[in-house]
């Protein structure tokens, strides 16, 4: 229990902190100046030994990294303040800020630093040496308002929430009208949330809460603490985010950089097999096939397929030569050895190469080394090996073993496979018909469901050089974006390149002596890529933690890759069971993970939902209770005041009142957003109706959400949320896919403030067919 001090702050109190603030925004000033000016001088300088310049390489990187860091700490630099027992002030705020003129003092500290844990966990049952907690709020540079918590058992009185803390501040951050971007909660992290985001960094930890409850916002400030504590680990190997899609990594990519940290690689699942941007749709039914893992003995099959053994001899007719003949028996010994080499198919095409020159090269030998005295074959080794050598460079032998044993990219693996039944049928005789058919399909473009299967691919195939060329190339298109990056940054900074130089007389900005090509050929003697960007580049590389959110959404196969990506298995899982939309979704943490690390996890619990007020929460109780009756939904942490509304329509009109009530909608927001959450089935033309009425309203793939208005299928809403939120005939939503209900739940918990469903009444609507039930999930999340 704490107490919150009585009355408003006085001016005087608001003044002095006033002055501390500025005095670090005056810091924080000097040191984005000397960054900028290094930066700058960095940049300009030239020649020396290649040691010099790989050195220069590394400051650049260090000192744009620096000025974008102070830039993004902009807003909300400091937040806290801590009074101790000894009569100590700690400021708290987004980074460390040190009094280098004095004796190294901490100015601000590190809201991840150990010392500034008391902030996130003092109660006043448990003060931990702290006296007083101050929450500082400011616009801009300006402290605009302060609320103070005395962790004072004797004088406390018990309030509604004894277990949050900054009750003010919070309830302040949770009712502000919403953005479009996910904000940070950096200065208003609650005990249990703490205690998840500073786990320790080994082993897989799962994160298991209900909507709202804060899981994404873990994750982020998580990977935010991990970089910050294990900094030279993770800097080295790097951490990879996975979210559900693109709008909603858009919808958090703001985060990470307010909390000074740019280094994490945020990811889809589409977009995990560097090369490929998997973005073409297919229906839920296949993408779930394609996340089985009988995928893995269908791919392996289809491997063994491209392994030909050719059921006639075959010729092949070698020019100024006579026709050699290859025969299946031949071939069949040469498959055998390199299917027992154990190497992947494209490495051990060597061994069959070396078996089948050697045949040919036997059969040469026999013709032209033959003693017409009948004695022994006249060659010598010597000879032979020149016969094997002169064979390995004929085209016509080349274009024999690439047809009996091609040398394959994951992409023509997977391509090959999907336009031809036949092969279909031969890699997959344990799918159905239904599902061979369903399989097929037409090059042009990957779906997200092809991604776990390309990599499988990779893994099976083994890298050949054209691969190794692709990587080159991708690598040195970012190469080509940093370059261009840091010159933006340097162009950024240039009133004070002018300034530095106007003593000098000489006025020339860094970006009139050094384009991004010069920049580029610089780069590229040293490899200046940030570990971010070299980890995208590069299927193979092993991360040093990664973080999946929306993790329920995730099939075997696509475990499977992550797996992959992480060989150490420090990975933080953020996920809700019964949120799971995805056919091939996860149903259970445990069966997810089994296969990989058997019961070697944890799992926590989230249990309070800081975004779904409790009015709205009753309503999304009943239908999670539909899913799971054992499920019990997080806890509201408040109450908005507004009763959910609940509205029957007659079907034929639930366009024009959808219109209605959006408009309504729409007119009542002050500032905020409103989500129309509609049927998959219906977002085109309820998408046209409102755009037509609310020209405003945002509709499609990746519809930008900071539109007033945007309207969206369940799918594209998952972990997003608006203030106010219509869900349109919810009872097609639940007919859509056999996970309806979970779809539901998550639809009708996206609301910070408002909620409507407009369901309209039976008949005209035409029936749909009916969809298979999948067994409910689990009662407990392991
Ligand atoms: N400690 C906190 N302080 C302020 N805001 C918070 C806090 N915890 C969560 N929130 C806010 O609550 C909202 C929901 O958080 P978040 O999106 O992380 O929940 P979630 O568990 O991932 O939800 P879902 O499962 O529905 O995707 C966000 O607006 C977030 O900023």
């Amino acid at each position: 229990m704490s107490r919150h001090s009585g009355g408003s702050p006085s001016d005087d109190e608001i003044g002095r902190e006033q002055e501390y603030v500025s005095m670090l925004y005056q810091r924080l000033d000097d040191l984005r100046d000397q960054a900028a000016t290094r930066l700058t001088e960095q940049l300009r300088s030239t020649g020396g030994t290649l040691q010099a310049r790989s050195q220069r390489d590394s400051s650049v990187r260090m000192y744009a990294d620096q000025v974008e860091q102070f830039s993004a700490v902009e807003n909300g630099l400091c937040f806290g303040r801590l009074d101790t027992d000894s009569d100590q002030r700690h400021y708290i705020g987004r980074i460390g800020i040190f009094d280098t003129e004095g004796d190294y003092e901490p100015l601000l500290m590190d809201w991840r630093a150990p010392a500034a844990r008391a902030f996130y966990l003092a109660t006043a049952a448990n003060p931990q040496g702290i006296r007083r907690r101050r929450h500082l709020r400011t616009r801009q540079r300006k402290v605009v308002g302060l609320n103070d918590e005395v962790l004072d058992l004797a004088t406390a009185s018990p309030t509604a929430h004894e277990e949050v803390t900054g009750e003010a501040s919070l309830l302040a951050a949770l009712n502000a009208g919403r953005t479009g971007r996910m904000r940070d909660i950096v200065q208003t992290i609650q005990a249990e949330q703490d205690r998840i985001i500073r786990a320790d960094l080994p082993g897989v930890l799962v994160v298991q809460g209900g909507p709202g409850t804060g899981k994404t916002a873990v994750a982020l400030h998580r990977a935010a603490y991990l970089l910050y504590t294990h900094r030279r680990e993770l800097s080295t190997r790097g951490v990879l985010l996975v979210g559900p899609n693109v709008t909603f990594l858009r919808y958090i990519s703001q985060v990470l950089p307010a909390l000074a940290e740019t280094g994490v690689l945020l990811r889809t699942q589409g977009d995990l097999f560097p090369g490929v941007s998997a973005h073409r749709a297919e229906p839920a039914t296949t993408a779930a096939l394609k996340g089985r893992l009988t995928m893995v003995e269908v791919l392996a099959n289809a491997v063994r397929d491209r392994q030909r053994v050719p059921d006639e001899p075959m010729e092949i007719e070698l020019p100024q030569r006579e026709v050699l003949v290859l025969d299946p028996a031949t071939v069949h010994a040469a498959r055998d050895r390199a299917r027992r080499s154990g190497r992947p198919h494209n490495l051990a095409r060597a061994v069959f190469d070396i078996e089948v020159i050697h045949a040919l090269a036997d059969q040469v030998a026999e013709r032209i080394g033959a003693d017409p005295l009948g004695g022994e074959n006249l060659l010598e080794e010597a000879d032979r090996a020149e016969i094997r050598r002169e064979l390995r460079e004929e085209p016509e032998v080349r274009a024999a073993l690439d047809e009996l044993w091609p040398v394959l990219t994951p992409q023509r693996l997977l391509a090959d496979l999907y336009a031809a039944p036949e092969r279909i049928d031969t890699a997959a005789p344990m799918l159905t018909a239904a599902e061979r058919a369903a399989l097929h399909r037409e090059p042009g473009g990957w779906t997200p469901a092809d991604v776990p299967l390309l990599d499988e691919a990779a893994e099976l195939l083994g890298e050949d050089d054209r691969a190794a060329a692709a990587r080159r190339d991708r690598i040195r298109a970012l190469q080509r974006e940093y370059a261009e990056g840091v010159l933006e940054i340097a162009r950024g900074s240039r009133s004070i390149d002018v300034e530095d130089e106007a003593e000098g007389g000489e006025i020339l900005g860094v970006t009139d002596l050094l384009d991004a090509d010069r920049l580029l050929e610089r780069q590229e003697e040293a490899d200046r890529l940030t570990t971010a960007q070299r980890a995208a580049a590069d299927r193979g590389w092993a991360f040093g933690h990664v973080i999946v959110d929306e993790a329920q959404e995730l099939s075997p196969m696509a475990w499977r890759l992550l797996m992959r990506r992480c060989p150490s298995r420090s990975m933080t899982i953020v996920g809700d069971v019964a949120q799971t939309g995805a056919l091939a979704g996860t149903p259970s943490w445990a069966e997810a993970l089994a296969p990989y690390v058997a019961d070697r996890w944890r799992l926590t619990e989230l249990t309070v939902s800081y975004r779904t007020p409790a009015e709205i929460m009753e309503v999304a109780a009943e239908v999670l209770a539909e899913i799971d009756p054992t499920l019990r939904p997080p806890r509201a942490v408040r109450s908005s005041g507004f009763a959910p509304q609940q509205r029957a329509v007659p079907a034929e009109s639930l366009g024009a009142e959808l219109v209605a009530v959006a408009t309504a909608e729409a007119a009542g927001l002050t500032d905020g957003r409103l989500g129309v959450i509609v049927p998959a089935g219906r977002l085109d033309d309820l998408g046209t109706a409102l755009t037509a009425a609310l020209p405003e309203a945002a509709v499609g793939e990746q519809p930008e959400l900071e539109s007033r208005v945007v309207v969206l299928t369940v799918a594209e809403a998952k972990g997003l949320e608006f203030d106010s939120v219509i869900v349109a005939d919810p009872d097609r939503i639940i007919a859509e896919s056999p996970r309806g209900p979970s779809d539901l739940y998550v639809a009708l918990t996206r609301a910070t403030q408002r909620l409507t469903t407009l369901t309209p009444t039976p008949t005209p609507t035409p029936a749909l067919p009916p969809t298979p039930t999948l067994p409910p999930t689990r009662a407990h999340p392991r």
